[in-house]
């Protein structure tokens, strides 16, 4: 499909959220996960993004509203069933991103053995920095990513600490189904998830690169 829009607009082109879960061993064990063997990964649908001075809003059936703060890699070129040496080939940048999680959605979901949609897929569930091109970034799996509520530290992770890396994320995501341009995949959150309540502050930022603030709806 042909579009005007830039690639550094990623989040107006309407393009697949991938969102990778248990990708961060800490984070899996303070969820009581096992570890994945494969990727495990859940989508997002594009009007789940949010951009700064927008609020995040919890949605109506979530009492326990959780923050997930992820490395997003936007894919720059289509990837069809790729080998992991050449997805590097097909990134055009990243962005630091939100996955907004209705904790209590997700554990009712877990127990039915339902989808997460619900809880993962909500309006406003990914709240997303500007684009950063990849030449600003000459190693992903170098990055301190963090995330503060009302300026008290929440999480801070190390993408060097990713079970699957990001090629292999890409070569496995794209053997079961064609990545598009515009397409951006959530690598996982680290240790530290927690609540936010309406009105809280919630600023997060890649170390020596970005940072960005949102605030949590009434
Ligand atoms: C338990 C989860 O919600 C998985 C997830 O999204 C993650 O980042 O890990
Ligand atoms: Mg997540």
């Amino acid at each position: 499909m042909a579009t005007s829009k830039p690639l550094s607009r990623f989040w107006e082109w309407g393009r697949n959220i991938v969102c990778v879960g248990r990708n961060y061993a800490e984070h899996a064990k303070e969820m009581g996960s096992a570890l994945p063997a494969e990727p495990l990964f859940f989508l997002k649908p594009s009007s789940a993004y949010v951009r700064e001075g927008s609020p995040i809003v919890r949605p109506y059936y979530c009492r326990n509203l959780h923050h997930e703060v992820e490395l997003g890699v936007v894919i720059g070129k289509r990837a069809r069933a790729v080998p992991q040496d050449a997805a590097m080939e097909h990134v055009a940048g990243y962005a630091l991103c939100l996955d907004m999680t209705a904790r209590d959605t997700q554990e009712e979901c877990k127990k039915k053995g339902l989808p997460w949609t619900l809880a993962k897929g909500f309006g406003s569930s990914c709240p997303v920095s500007d684009f950063v091109p990849k030449e600003k970034i000459p190693d992903p799996h170098k990055l301190q990513i963090w995330l503060k509520v009302n300026g008290k530290l929440r999480q801070e992770g190390d993408t060097s600490s990713m079970i699957f890396s990001i090629p292999y994320l890409i070569s496995y995501i794209s053997q079961i189904f064609t990545l598009e341009e515009g397409d951006l995949i959530l690598t996982g959150s680290p240790k530290g998830v927690g609540s936010v309540e309406a009105n809280d502050e919630i600023e997060a930022g890649i170390r020596d690169v970005l940072s960005m603030k949102f605030k949590v709806a009434q």
